[in-house]
C-alpha cells in the first residue's frame, strides 16, 4: 500500500515537515492549506521539493463550507474553488478535499447539496481534479459517511467521490460495516487516526487528541480491512490533529507515524485475510516471558546497602566491565558504575527481558524501526541483543541460563553461590515504572505494543502534589512481563519537582518478612502518613491486628474482584526507588489507588543522591 501523511500531523514550518516525511519514507503528503498559506515556499517550490523527496502530493486540502447553500452563497463557493483549483496545478496535485459543511447557511436538502457537488466536481473536471467529499462528524447536516454517500450517488459524477476518515466514523460510533456497500474506486481518499477514549465534545477531541493508529482505542484496523475490501487502492493517509506532536520533533514524529501504519497493515492482514494483499507483514512479535533483569547505572556502593537489606546477594561481577549481579530469586539487578553517570545521581538505564528466541526479537523489533544497539563486547562474550526504547532505555533480549542458548549471565565471576539468592522472600521482578517525556508518551506506548506484543491497559490520571499524572500499564497476557508508563502533565511541574523517576517492582512471597528485615538492617522505607490508615480503617474492614501491622510497616493496600494487593517502597535515590509487592489471589492492577499517597510522601521527602 502507498503510505501518506497530512501535513498537519508534525511540527514545524512546511518544508520541515516535507523533510521529515520524505525521510521516513512515506510515498506522499496531504498537503493542509494552513501549512502552504504561512510558508514562505511557492506551490512551485513544493511541488519540487516534493518531488525530490520522492514524496507524490496525495491530497490538497481542506475546501469547507460548500454545500447546500442559496444561491449567492454558491457563487462565492465556486470563485473560491477556482482559486483553490488554481495553487493545485501549480502544486501538481489532483485530489481535493472537501468536508461537510458546517456553516449555519447550509440547508437540510440531500438534493440541494448533491447538484451543488456535482457542479464542483463538474468545474474540478476542466482542470483533471477529482473531489473527494469528507463527512465531518460535527458537520452541520452531513456528519457520517453513509450520509456522505448517499449524496455522492444522487449527485452522480466521476469527478466525485467519498474521503473516509477513520476519526469521524468510529469516534461516533458509526459502524463501519457498511462501507463494504460502497465500490472502492468511489472512495477516493482513505485518512487514518486513532483516539484515546475521552468522553467529550467531538470536534474538541479530534482537533487536539488524534494520535496514530495503534496509540488510542479505536478499532481502526477494523475499519481499514472494510474499506480494502471494496478494492480501495489509493493511500492510507495519516490525519492527526495532536497538540502535543506539533510540538514534537518532526523527524521523530515521522518516524513514530511510520512505525504505526506498518503495526497497523500488520493488523489488518491479520483482520482481512487473503481477500486483500499488497500489505506489509513484518516478522511476528516475540512475546517475552518474564524479566531477565533490571540495570541500574550507579556509583560502586550506591545501592549495595538498599539491595542488602531486602535480601539480594552480590552473586556476580562482569569479567570486562564495572557492573555487579545481585540476585534474589530470579529477581536480578545489574548495578553498573561503568556507564556516564547521570547528573541526577543512579537511574535505570535498562532492562532484560526472558525472549524464547533474542534474535528474532531484534529483526522484528529492526522492522518497526526501533534503534538496534551496537553490540559492545568481548570475544567471548554472551551474545547481546538490545534495542532502545524511546525513552533511551535499553531493552535486551535474553536467554537466561537455558542449555540452547549461551546467556548473559556466564560473563559473569561467581561471588557466591547462586544458591544463596534463594533464600530471600523476593522471587521476581513485578513490574518495572518508566517516566516518559511527555512529547513521547504516546510513542512509548505503541513501541510497548507493537514491537513487544504487549497488552494496553487503561489510562488513568492520578493527582499529583503538583499536577496530574497520566500512567497507562502495557503487560503480556499472563502477566510475567508488566510495564508501567507514567508521564507528568505538561506544565505539571517547575523543574523542581522533577517526577522523572522510575521504578523496579520485585515480588516476594511474604511482604511482611521483606518490610521487617528491610526495617531491621536500619534501611529506611516510604513513610505512608496516618491520615491513610484512618482512610483505609473507613474502605475496608480489615481488622485491627492487620491494620495494625500495615501502619507499623508502611504497606500499602488495594484490592481488586481478584485478589489483594500490598506494597512498600525505598527511599528515592537518585531518579530511582525501589517498590516491594505482594500479589494474593489474581490481583491485576499496580496500586494506582495508592499513587497519590505515594507522590506525596515522595515531594515530602529530601531525596538521597542527588545534591
Ligand atoms: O477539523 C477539521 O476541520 C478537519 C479538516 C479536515 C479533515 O480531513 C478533518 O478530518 C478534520
Ligand atoms: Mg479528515
Amino acid at each position: 500500500m502507498r503510505r501518506s501523511i497530512a501535513t498537519v500531523s508534525l511540527s514545524g514550518s512546511l518544508a520541515d515537515k516535507l523533510t521529515a516525511i520524505g525521510g521516513a519514507g512515506f510515498d506522499g503528503v496531504e498537503i493542509f492549506e494552513n501549512d502552504l498559506l504561512v510558508s514562505g515556499l511557492s506551490p512551485e517550490d513544493v511541488r519540487r521539493r516534493a518531488a525530490d523527496l520522492g514524496l507524490a502530493i496525495e491530497l490538497y486540502q481542506p475546501f469547507r463550507d460548500f454545500e447546500a447553500v442559496p444561491p449567492d452563497v454558491l457563487a462565492d463557493g465556486l470563485r473560491r474553488a477556482e482559486h483553490k483549483f488554481a495553487v493545485m496545478e501549480r502544486l501538481g496535485a489532483t485530489r481535493m478535499l472537501v468536508c461537510s459543511s458546517v456553516s449555519p447557511a447550509a440547508i437540510d436538502d440531500d438534493a440541494l447539496a448533491a447538484g451543488q457537488l456535482r457542479l464542483l466536481a463538474e468545474r474540478a473536471a476542466e482542470h483533471g481534479i477529482r473531489i473527494a467529499y469528507e463527512a465531518l462528524a460535527w458537520g452541520r447536516h452531513v456528519s457520517d459517511y453513509f450520509h456522505a454517500w448517499k449524496i455522492v450517488r444522487m449527485a452522480d459524477h466521476p469527478n466525485l467521490g467519498l474521503c473516509l476518515d477513520s476519526f469521524h466514523i468510529l469516534a461516533r460510533d458509526v459502524d463501519p460495516y457498511a462501507i463494504r456497500t460502497i465500490p472502492g474506486d468511489k472512495i477516493f481518499f482513505l485518512q487514518l487516526a486513532d483516539a484515546p477514549a475521552l468522553p467529550m465534545d467531538v470536534l474538541h477531541w479530534s482537533r487536539h487528541y488524534r494520535c496514530f493508529p495503534g496509540q488510542g482505542d479505536l478499532d481502526v484496523a477494523g475499519l481499514v480491512a472494510e474499506v480494502l475490501r471494496t478494492g480501495y487502492d489509493g493511500p492510507l493517509s495519516l490525519e492527526v490533529f495532536n497538540d502535543i506532536f506539533r510540538q514534537a520533533a518532526s523527524m521523530r514524529t515521522a518516524q513514530d507515524a511510520m512505525r504505526s501504519l506498518i503495526a497497523l497493515e500488520e493488523q489488518v492482514g491479520v483482520r482481512a485475510g487473503a481477500s486483500v494483499t499488497g500489505l506489509t507483514s513484518p516478522p511476528p512479535p516475540v512475546v517475552p516471558s518474564g524479566f531477565a533483569f533490571a540495570e541500574l547505572a550507579a556509583p560502586t556502593g550506591a545501592l549495595g546497602g538498599l539491595l542488602d537489606a531486602l535480601g539480594f546477594v552480590r552473586v556476580g561481577t562482569h569479567a570486562g566491565k564495572p557492573v555487579e549481579l545481585w540476585q534474589q530469586g530470579t529477581a536480578r539487578v545489574l548495578v553498573n558504575s561503568g556507564s556516564a553517570e547521570s547528573p541526577d545521581g543512579p537511574a535505570l538505564g535498562a532492562i532484560g527481558l526472558e525472549s524464547p528466541d533474542p534474535a528474532a526479537s531484534v529483526k522484528r523489533a529492526e522492522a518497526l524501526l526501533s534503534p538496534v544497539l551496537p553490540r559492545m563486547r568481548g570475544p567471548h562474550d554472551a551474545p547481546l541483543d538490545a534495542v532502545a526504547a524511546p525513552d533511551g532505555t535499553e531493552v535486551f533480549f535474553c536467554r537466561t541460563a537455558r542449555p540452547d542458548h549461551p546467556s548473559w549471565t556466564d560473563d559473569f565471576s561467581e561471588n557466591r553461590r547462586s544458591a544463596d539468592a534463594a533464600a530471600g522472600e523476593i522471587t521476581h521482578i513485578d513490574h518495572v515504572a518508566l517516566t516518559q517525556p511527555w512529547h513521547h508518551f504516546d510513542e512509548a506506548s505503541l513501541f510497548y505494543r507493537s514491537v513487544l506484543g504487549l497488552r494496553p491497559h487503561e489510562s488513568l490520571e492520578l493527582p499529583d502534589p503538583y499536577g496530574l499524572m497520566r500512567s497507562r500499564a502495557v503487560s503480556t497476557e499472563d502477566g510475567a512481563v508488566r510495564v508501567a508508563l507514567n508521564v507528568a502533565y505538561v506544565g505539571a511541574h517547575d523543574g523542581s519537582h522533577d517526577l522523572a523517576w522510575q521504578h523496579v517492582a520485585f515480588a516476594s512471597r511474604d511482604i511482611v518478612a521483606t518490610a521487617r528485615r528491610f526495617r531491621a538492617s536500619g534501611a529506611e522505607m516510604l513513610s505512608i502518613p496516618a491520615n491513610y490508615y484512618d482512610d483505609l480503617e473507613a474502605r475496608y474492614d480489615l481488622g485491627a491486628e492487620r491494620r495494625r501491622l500495615l501502619r507499623e510497616l508502611n504497606l500499602l493496600y488495594d484490592r481488586d474482584g481478584q485478589g489483594e494487593f500490598l506494597h512498600f517502597y525505598t527511599e528515592t535515590t537518585g531518579r530511582v526507588f525501589l517498590e516491594i509487592v505482594q500479589r494474593v489471589g489474581d490481583y491485576r492492577g499496580y496500586g494506582a489507588v495508592n499513587a497519590p499517597v505515594r507522590l506525596a510522601a515522595q515531594h515530602a521527602r529530601p531525596r538521597r543522591g542527588s545534591g
